[in-house]
């Protein structure tokens, strides 16, 4: 039975509702009046479109459009108004503004809804400056940023709901430890094949990173599972909103790690009520800066050698070039060359001699002119003096010989050489190695695009208003100096220092700030993603004092032992039959190495339909099992978690412990490691 509060709460929904459906009603009655509309201006347009003139048919054209464009709009709002009648809030607090006679109820949901009869909020938007008050305070004592200025009252009561398909499931009164609850119960849920929005439940220091408004450059550390890329994204959605006169979802723009994580996180924006926003790779951003001009190996690539070979001159190569020194060194080096490289000669342009002083002294005034901009520049000096001095004025094609003159007067301008010949000043030439025959290494990439834009000049990606760069530890700092360049704009960037899948050249926020002076650094502590049994078992492998584990029980992570690796496989086998029996949504089969990935599939395809193997190609992926490496898992979550050969043999280093990390941290719900033989010595008893 339900108490008086709980019935008055449902009749206000219902009476919500009724309200709801009759602003749909009159939509569609709108609707079909302006599809009418619509038709009979074509008709008329039709049957009169012989007599008229030029300027009446545009001005028909342009009013069916118009009625067309409203249409749309009316179809738009209808849209969001059934979502509103499937859960239109999920909490409300009562708030007595200082000097009021009494409170006032505001319901907050994810979407607003203003009733035009009443005149009157019925649903405040998640994002409102009012909402702020429902994050932030308990009973008692609140604030909240006007547009006018700070408002203070106190909040008389708080409740939270869950509402689905108009039906409120349950209701919960305030209480101190009213978040833990609904958290709970949001926490204990089975896995969705996408990230979903997480506006009930947001926690106070977490809303405190939605809201800021003021960092220009705001690095965010997380420890796994804090909820560093929700965050991130809902983030994106309030900005959306407070800044809706300046910012459109087009001006955003995401660096994001693969597809198949650009995929997952694709939903949340939409489910927000915004549109996507658009997505780019490192690589993708690397071939566009190089013009396509440069074959290179990927990040993938780079990491799958380093797990599978041990090549220390690979990793010192990777090392030498992930310093923020490295970035400095780069930097001497192109005012070395700058100083040093450029040999002026004397020219002459029919019988008029351009002296070789003349040229050194407009190559030295032009420093603010990329250099090798610099060549057409002294050029255009000469014409114009040569026309103005001597009244000659110079061909096409003398202009054309004298730019190649000028241009043969810098010793090295091919990009490709002045990269090589970089290594060769530093007397490190043994640094640099081609991948495989003119393929660049990975960790050649930015640095050479990085020389080219300081050489070449570029434009900036000005139509970006706000760049949101996850995975943050995996960039070094010579990509954050491009970054810097190319986005003059404000920025998140969020990561893990814990999680590099490459440790060699791996960046903590401290590294980052150094790039951004002025940044702002935030840190989320709370783990929310795993039980706290998986959360626990993860910190044994790689400790973390800061990390804070939410208390939700499970079952605790096993570590079973096999003889031979074809009764791990069968184990395997058993543990998927019992998640296919079970209410759980995902499975993921996180090993090592992307080549042990593709080994446990081969194993398992020919028993399982719906069995997936992620690679660097995958788009996408759907509820079920997956087998994948922890490198294409990172951001990605699982009920589920198996991993397998966590042996001795395979699990042994510091790099190792990171991966291991990873895969663990994957799981939310349940957790299985396997191992044949002998135990990683990382997996403590
Ligand atoms: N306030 C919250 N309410 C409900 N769920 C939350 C909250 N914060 C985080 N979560 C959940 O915790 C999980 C982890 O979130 P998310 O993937 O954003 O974390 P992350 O810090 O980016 O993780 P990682 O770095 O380990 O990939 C998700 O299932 C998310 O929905």
């Amino acid at each position: 039975m339900f108490n008086q509060t709980e019935k008055d709460e449902r009749n206000y929904l219902e009476e919500v509702k009724y309200k709801l459906q009759s602003a749909i009603d009159r939509i569609d009655k709108n609707v079909q009046e302006y599809a009418k509309e619509v038709q009979a201006q074509k008709d008329y347009l039709w049957e009169h479109k012989t007599g008229m003139d030029h300027v009446e048919k545009v001005a028909v054209h342009q009013s069916v459009r118009q009625s067309a464009l409203t249409g749309e709009a009316a179809v738009e709002k209808k849209k969001r108004l059934r979502k509103l009648m499937q859960s239109p809030w999920f909490g409300r607090f009562d708030f007595k503004e200082e000097g009021a006679q009494k409170p006032l109820p505001v319901y907050v949901g994810v979407h607003a809804y203003y009733d035009e009869g009443e005149k009157d909020n019925l649903v405040y938007d998640w994002r409102a400056p009012v909402s702020s008050m429902f994050y932030d305070f308990e009973l008692g004592p609140a604030n909240y940023e006007a547009p006018n200025g700070e408002v203070e009252g106190e909040i008389t009561l708080k409740r939270q709901f869950r509402i689905r398909f108009g039906e409120m499931e349950y209701m919960l009164e305030s209480s101190l430890n009213i978040h833990d609850e609904v958290l709970q119960r949001e926490l204990g849920k089975a896995s969705d094949d996408k990230m979903k929005h997480i506006v009930a439940t947001i926690q106070r220091d977490q809303n405190a990173i939605i809201r800021n408004e003021d960092s220009r450059v705001l690095i965010i550390q997380g420890v796994a599972g804090s909820g560093k890329t929700s965050i991130a994204l809902h983030r994106i959605a309030f900005l959306l909103y407070r800044f809706r006169e300046t910012i459109s979802s087009k001006d955003i723009l995401i660096l994001s790690p693969n597809k198949v994580f650009a995929d997952y996180i694709s939903n949340v924006l939409p489910e927000l009520g915004e549109e996507r926003i658009p997505e780019i790779g490192m690589e993708e951003l690397a071939h566009q800066l190089l013009d396509k001009k440069v074959r290179f190996q990927t990040f993938f690539e780079q990491v799958s050698l380093l797990l599978e070979k041990e090549d220390e001159a690979f990793r010192n190569r990777i090392r030498f070039k992930a310093t923020f020194e490295f970035v400095n060194k780069l930097n001497e080096y192109l005012t070395y060359i700058e100083n040093n490289y450029f040999e002026p000669e004397m020219l002459m342009v029919q019988r008029n001699p351009i002296p070789d002083s003349y040229i050194s002294d407009k190559f030295k005034s032009l420093h603010r002119v990329p250099l090798f901009s610099r060549f057409n520049e002294i050029v255009s000096h000469i014409e114009r003096d040569l026309l103005f001095y001597n009244q000659y004025e110079i061909s096409g094609k003398e202009r054309n010989e004298l730019r190649k003159k000028v241009k043969n007067m810098f010793r090295i301008t091919n990009l490709r050489e002045l990269y090589k010949d970089f290594y060769q000043w530093l007397g490190l030439p043994e640094m640099f190695k081609y991948a495989r025959a003119s393929i660049f290494e990975y960790p050649d990439v930015f640095p050479l695009v990085y020389m080219k834009l300081k050489l070449e000049g570029f434009k900036s990606f000005s139509h970006v208003k706000h760049l949101l760069v996850d995975e943050m530890q995996d960039y070094t700092p010579v990509q954050y100096a491009v970054l810097s360049r190319l986005f003059p704009c404000k920025k998140t960037i969020l990561g893990d220092a814990n999680q590099s899948v490459n440790p060699f050249s791996s960046s903590d926020s401290d590294a980052i700030a150094k790039v951004f002076p002025g940044a702002d650094c935030m840190l989320l502590n709370k783990s929310y993603r795993s039980t706290s049994e998986i959360a626990r078992f993860a910190q044994r492998i790689r400790p973390d004092s800061d990390l804070e584990v939410v208390e939700r029980h499970g079952e605790a992570p096993s570590v079973e032992c096999f003889k031979t690796r074809r009764a791990q496989t069968d184990r395997i086998k058993a543990v998927i039959d019992k998640f296919e029996q079970s209410d759980y949504h995902s499975l993921g089969i996180v090993c090592k190495t992307q080549k042990q990935a593709a080994r446990i599939y081969k194993s398992l395809e020919d028993s399982y339909d719906r069995i997936l193997l992620l690679t660097a190609e995958t788009g996408a992926f759907g509820q079920g099992v997956v087998v994948t490496s922890s490198h294409m898992a990172k951001g990605l979550e699982f009920d589920q978690v198996i991993i397998a050969d966590a042996d001795a043999d395979n699990y042994k280093d510091e790099v190792d412990r990171g991966l291991l990390y990873i895969a663990c941290t994957r799981a939310m719900h349940h957790l299985n490691l396997m191992y044949v033989k002998e135990k990683s010595p990382l997996l403590l008893d």
